[in-house]
C-alpha cells in the first residue's frame, strides 16, 4: 500500500512569537504544498528521502575508481528530526512501534523562511502514515500531533503552524483553541529574503530576552496580544474593504515594529518591509519566526509595484493565495 498526502505553508498575520505566550494570533494557509509518499518496507527501518533539503556535513572522498559519502551523524539526524518524529509518533499511536516505513518527500515550501515549511512536512507525514496504518485521524487530532511534534524538536512552539497547515483557512488561535474567520481574497504580497531563520532558535532567543528583562518585554508580548484583537474586530466588522484594509495595514505596521523590538527582524528584512510601503503597500511586516525568512504586503491596489518593489530591494515577491484546504490526501494505492 502507498499513500500520498500533501499540506499546505502558511502565513502569520498577526502575532508571531507572542502566541507562544499564550496571547491569540491570525494566520491562514497558503497554496505552496509539501507532499509526502509512504509505504511499507520490509527492513523493519524508517527510511527517509528528503529530496528538497541540504543535508548538511556530508563528506565525500575520491580515490582511485571509488566515491566515499560520509555525513556528520548529529547534523544530518537533526535536519529530518521533524519527518522521524512525526513517524515514530504515529507508529506509537498505532502500536506499530518497529513497523518499516519509507517516506519520500517533495516540498514547494523555502525552508525556514517562515512559512511553516517544518508544521507542513509534519503534518504531511503525519497524515500519510496514519492513513497507512490504518488510523483514522480527523485533520484537528493531526493538526494536535504535529504541534507534539514541534513541542519535541522545538522545545517551544505554540501550535498554531501545525493547526493551520492541517486544517487550512483563516483561523484565530489561541493556546490550542482556534476559530475559523470568514474566508477573504487578501491582496498580499509575500516577499523572501532568500536567507534562512531557525523558529527553534529564535523562539529560544525571544525567551532569553523575556527571561532578562521580563517587565520591558512582557508589555511588547501584552501590545502584539491587543494587535491581534483589534485586527479580529476589524476582519469581523461590517466596514467597507478600503476602511478594513487601511486599518490592518496601520495594525500590520505596528505589530512589525514590536517584532523588531523583540530582535527578530533583519536588515533585509526591514529593506523590503520599507520598500513595500513606499511603493504603496499600507501595511508591511514579518511573517512567522523572523531572522531571514519573509515578510508580507498588502497592497489592494498596487500588488504588481510592490512586487517590483521587493525584487529591486534584493527579494524575490510571491504571490499567494489563501487555501481553504488543509491536509489533503492525494492518492491511496493498493
Ligand atoms: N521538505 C522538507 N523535508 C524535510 N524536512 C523539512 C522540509 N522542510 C522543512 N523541514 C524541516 O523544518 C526545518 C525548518 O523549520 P523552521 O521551523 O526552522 O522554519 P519554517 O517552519 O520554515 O518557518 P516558521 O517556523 O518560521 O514558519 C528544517 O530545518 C527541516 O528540519
Ligand atoms: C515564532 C512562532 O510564533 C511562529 C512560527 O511560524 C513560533 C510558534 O508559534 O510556535
Ligand atoms: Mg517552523
Amino acid at each position: 500500500m502507498r499513500v500520498l498526502a500533501s499540506a499546505p505553508a502558511k502565513i502569520i498575520l498577526f502575532g508571531e512569537h507572542s502566541v507562544v505566550y499564550g496571547k491569540p494570533a491570525i494566520a491562514a494557509a497558503i497554496d505552496l504544498r509539501t507532499y509526502v509518499r509512504a509505504e511499507f518496507n520490509d527492513r523493519g527501518t524508517i527510511k527517509i528521502e528528503a529530496k528538497d533539503i541540504r543535508v548538511p556535513g556530508l563528506t565525500v572522498s575520491f580515490s582511485e575508481d571509488e566515491i566515499y559519502f560520509e555525513s556528520d551523524y548529529g547534523r544530518a539526524a537533526e535536519v529530518l528530526s521533524y519527518v522521524r518524529q512525526a513517524i515514530e509518533l504515529v507508529r506509537e499511536e498505532a502500536g506499530a512501534n518497529g513497523k518499516g516505513i519509507t517516506v519520500s518527500i517533495t516540498s514547494q515550501i523555502p525552508v525556514g523562511a517562515g512559512l511553516g515549511s517544518s508544521a507542513a512536512v509534519a503534518v504531511a507525514t503525519i497524515g500519510a502514515v496514519s492513513r497507512l496504518l490504518g488510523l483514522e485521524l480527523s485533520n484537528e487530532e493531526i493538526g494536535r500531533l504535529g504541534h507534539r511534534v514541534e513541542l519535541l524538536v522545538q522545545g517551544a512552539s505554540s501550535g498554531i503552524d501545525p493547526t493551520v497547515s492541517a486544517i487550512g483557512g483563516f483561523i484565530h488561535y489561541e493556546r490550542g483553541k482556534f476559530e475559523h474567520l470568514p474566508f477573504m481574497e487578501l491582496p498580499i504580497v509575500v516577499g523572501y529574503t532568500g536567507s534562512s531563520g531557525s523558529t527553534k532558535e529564535l523562539v529560544a532567543m525571544v525567551r532569553r530576552s523575556y527571561e532578562e528583562m521580563p517587565d520591558v518585554i512582557e508589555p511588547v508580548l501584552v501590545a502584539m496580544g491587543k494587535i491581534v484583537e483589534k485586527a479580529r474586530d476589524v476582519i469581523l466588522s461590517e466596514l467597507d474593504d478600503d476602511v478594513r484594509f487601511s486599518q490592518l495595514g496601520r495594525l500590520m505596521n505596528i505589530n512589525h515594529g514590536l517584532l523588531d523590538a523583540l530582535g527578530v527582524s533583519t536588515k533585509k528584512l526591514s529593506e523590503l518591509v520599507y520598500a513595500a510601503r513606499v511603493a504603496g503597500a499600507i501595511g508591511a511586516k514579518i511573517t512567522g519566526a523572523g531572522g531571514g525568512g519573509c515578510m508580507y504586503a498588502l497592497a489592494p491596489e498596487n500588488q504588481s509595484e510592490v512586487a517590483t518593489a521587493i525584487t529591486i530591494a534584493g527579494g524575490t515577491p510571491m504571490i499567494t493565495r489563501i487555501s481553504r484546504e488543509g491536509l489533503r490526501i492525494e492518492e491511496v494505492l493498493p
